[in-house]
């Protein structure tokens, strides 16, 4: 199945400088989506909680805070960028109150909508741009002239000209300087969170971890194990990203790549792959929505306990040590004003 995919030819960014925007949130999307919008010459109010830890970052950077409800009152657009767990309290009791028709209501990942957590009224637009990476990268490849790329989906288009209105949303943040595909709220929702679950987070983190606790139990240093199973990671991942496994396999070793081929297979197995169909179907039944939505409503138990054992395995010890030797590598994040 073809996709439609835009650059900034087909956007037209004057749709979104004729907007005032709310953002509310300033997190890691949050800043990028309201600096890039600031410096593409856009109109933007940020919206946060009287005492939110935010507010002094968003002053700094020059930006001007209200409350959300003041923010979404004020605004034509209200871009919502606050956590997936606080957005439908947010909602009924500081947006839904300031919806009009004319208005249009954004988000930057579907988990609310697509799971019926906010049913906004018939009269608002309501789409989404969602960058198809980290918010503080997205701000920082804005910053240097380039973009991420963003998946752009109407749920709601009453003005009729909401998808235009969004990809002149995503033109305002660099993401169309990478392409915008066009897609629906359910197929960004339920794509980020299995590829988020099974691959880039959880995947990549148990397979790196893995790694390391294999040679390391095996009496090699934890030293070698971390360059070998995670700085070089990003080396590998670097190629992927330029070229394709195919640049990967070319610029790796023969050697490398005879024993990618053939026990590659052997580590992500069968077993594996049956394991990432069942995340799928928790995620497309909408079992992992509920579970986090219940794990967050009881305070994160888990989610607390989980980050905590992450944290304190080895590997970020000897990560800390190594690449505090490292000035180039150890970039700290930033909210790039
Ligand atoms: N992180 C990412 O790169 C990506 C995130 N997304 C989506 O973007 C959205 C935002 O996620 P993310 O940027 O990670 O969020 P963060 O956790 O980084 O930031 C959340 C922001 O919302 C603020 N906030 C908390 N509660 C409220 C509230 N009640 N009202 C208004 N603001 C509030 C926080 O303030 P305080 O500092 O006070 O806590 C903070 O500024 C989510 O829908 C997420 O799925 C999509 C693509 C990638
Ligand atoms: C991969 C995690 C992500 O989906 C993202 C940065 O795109 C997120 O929710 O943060
Ligand atoms: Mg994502
Ligand atoms: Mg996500």
């Amino acid at each position: 199945m073809s996709v439609e995919v835009y650059y900034d030819d087909d956007a037209d960014l004057g749709l979104i400088q004729a907007k005032k925007v709310a953002v509310i949130g300033y997190g890691s999307q949050g800043h990028a989506h309201a600096l890039s919008l600031r410096d593409s010459g856009v109109d933007v109010v940020i919206g946060l909680p009287v005492g939110s830890k935010s507010r002094p970052k968003a002053e700094e950077q020059g930006l001007r805070v209200v409350t959300p409800a003041e923010a979404a009152a004020e605004a034509d657009v209200i871009m919502v960028l606050a956590p997936d767990t606080v957005q439908r309290t947010l909602y009924a009791e500081a947006i839904a109150p300031n919806l009009a028709p004319g208005k249009a209501l954004f988000f930057g990942h579907g988990f609310n909508i697509r799971y019926g957590f906010i049913t906004p009224p018939a009269e608002v637009d309501v789409a989404m741009v969602a960058p198809k990476g980290p918010g503080h990268l997205v701000r920082r490849q804005y910053v240097d002239g380039k973009g991420v790329p963003v998946l752009v989906a109407v749920e709601q288009d009453a003005s009729g000209n909401a998808f235009a209105l969004a990809l002149s949303y995503a033109k305002g943040i660099g993401g169309t300087r990478a392409g915008a595909i066009r897609t629906t709220f359910t197929e960004e929702t339920e794509t980020d969170l299995f590829g988020e679950q099974a691959v880039l987070c959880g995947g990549a983190a148990a397979l790196v971890q893995t790694g390391f606790e294999v040679l390391t139990e095996a009496g090699y240093a934890p030293e070698v194990a971390y360059f070998e199973c995670l700085h070089e990671l990003k080396l590998i991942v670097d190629l992927m990203y330029e070229g394709g496994i195919e640049r990967m396999r070319y610029s790796v070793s023969d050697t490398a790549e005879y024993g990618d081929l053939s026990r590659g297979p052997r580590v992500i197995d069968g077993r594996v792959k049956e394991e990432m169909r069942k995340i799928l179907s928790e995620v497309q039944s909408g079992e992992f929505a509920r579970e986090w939505i219940a794990e967050d409503d009881a305070g994160r138990p888990n989610f607390t306990k989980w980050r905590a054992e992450g944290a304190a395995h080895p590997i970020e010890e000897t990560g800390r040590k190594l690449r505090g030797m490292m000035s180039w590598v150890d970039r700290p994040i930033t909210e790039t004003a």
